[in-house]
């Protein structure tokens, strides 16, 4: 291997040396003018701290619990889809490195390994993300093959009742891998060859339709706990507690899908506020290291995800890259813990950092 990759931006060169170009612009890319994709790691950067000092820092503890599950620290895989595009093994070596870091994976239902051969593979904790299909029947078979072989909770992602608008992808005319999940359920060719068949495939299965009500079928089709994906919103929050969801993940679909969303980590707090410590609220969207992971959970997440970084460790080395991909965002929320004197994740208080709101509010 070339270079030893000593942060993120390096794992992301190593993965675009491995890849087609096709594939690294899939991985990479967000939607439209990517405002929102720049966005989502710079206003990160625009979160300063206000470190503690003199406060015993010899043993640090990254340990945390979400859903009752026990995890060795606050950073989850999120969901993406293709992990054969990255790497031949695919969905397998992602769980099997969730597994060897005790964190949670939560697998794409457009996965190209199937949910059976992911659960049989290793014991990682795994949650199930779903896409509700126009073929609602095959959305209600797949979460009830989930629940099935294992996954502890669903994931519905709400973000998306059409795919964004990704040029990249519309250039390199994005085909769809093989997405095993749906085999002998559902065809996943389409008839047009311009653009991204990506998006044409999407735009043919996914049901735009889906609204609040349809928490309620889903309730009635299975017993796992079930959490929703795409909050933005403080109004919409409130909704997801008062449907009964069992937590909430605070995402722009990695700016992927409505450029101009606001960076996930700037509407953290006011979702936070409206659900009121009722139900977990998660976030994802730009987590590039450590100190962004510290940053979010001051502002009140439980727990983070990571969606792009998995896929730079995946290609650039298989499970043994995620591995590391993992436990290099760990090692760093070690360090800034300590730096902050913080020794465990609930000594992280919202008075370690200092927001651009917090910074204009002092000059009122
Ligand atoms: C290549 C790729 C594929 C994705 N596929 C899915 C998916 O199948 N389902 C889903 O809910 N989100 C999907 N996402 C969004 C991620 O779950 C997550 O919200 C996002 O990647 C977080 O931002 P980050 O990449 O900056 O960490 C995908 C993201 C990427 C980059
Ligand atoms: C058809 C959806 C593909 C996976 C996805 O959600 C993404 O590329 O962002």
């Amino acid at each position: 291997m070339a270079i030893e990759p000593i942060n993120m931006n390096e794992f992301q060169e190593l993965a675009k040396q491995a890849l087609p170009k096709m594939y690294y612009d899939y991985h990479t890319g967000g939607a439209e003018d990517q405002y929102t994709l720049k966005e989502n790691v710079e206003a990160f950067s625009r979160i300063l701290f206000q470190p503690r000092i003199l406060l015993d820092v010899s043993r640090i503890n990254l340990s945390t619990t979400v859903l009752g599950y026990n995890l060795s620290s606050p950073i989850m895989l999120a969901p993406t889809g293709c992990h054969k595009l990255a790497h031949p093994e695919g969905e397998i070596a992602t769980a099997r490195a969730a597994a060897a870091c005790k964190t949670i994976m939560v697998l794409s239902c457009m996965s190209t390994c199937t949910v059976e051969e992911v659960a049989s593979s290793c014991d990682a904790i795994r949650f199930f993300q779903l896409y509700v299909y126009r073929r609602r029947d095959v959305s209600a078979q797949l979460v009830q093959r989930a629940e099935r072989c294992g996954y502890k909770a669903i994931v519905l992602t709400a973000d998306t009742p059409r795919l964004g608008r990704r040029e990249a992808d519309i250039k390199n005319k994005m085909i769809t891998p093989e997405l095993k999940n749906f085999e002998g359920l559902m065809s996943t060719e389409v008839d047009s060859e311009k653009g991204s068949q990506l998006e044409a495939f999407a735009s043919e299965i996914l049901d735009p339709s889906l609204s609040w009500k349809d928490i309620g079928w889903l309730k009635s089709i299975t017993n796992l706990p079930i959490l929703i994906k795409g909050v933005l919103t403080a109004e919409d929050a409130v909704k997801a507690v008062d449907v009964g969801v069992a937590g909430i993940i605070v995402s722009n679909h990695g700016a992927r899908q409505l450029d101009y969303a606001p960076p996930t980590i700037s509407v953290l707090e006011e979702v936070v506020q409206a659900v009121g410590g009722k139900i977990p609220v998660l976030l994802d969207g730009g987590i590039r290291r450590g100190t962004d992971v510290f940053k979010a959970l001051a502002l009140g997440a439980q727990a983070v995800l990571i969606g792009r970084p998995v896929l730079y460790g995946l290609a650039a080395m298989g499970e043994n890259g995620v591995r590391r991909v993992i436990e290099m965002l760990r090692d760093e929320l070690e360090l800034t813990m300590t730096l902050c004197g913080c020794c465990s994740l609930k000594d992280i208080a919202r008075s370690h950092v200092q927001t651009p709101r917090d910074r204009l509010r002092s000059l009122l």
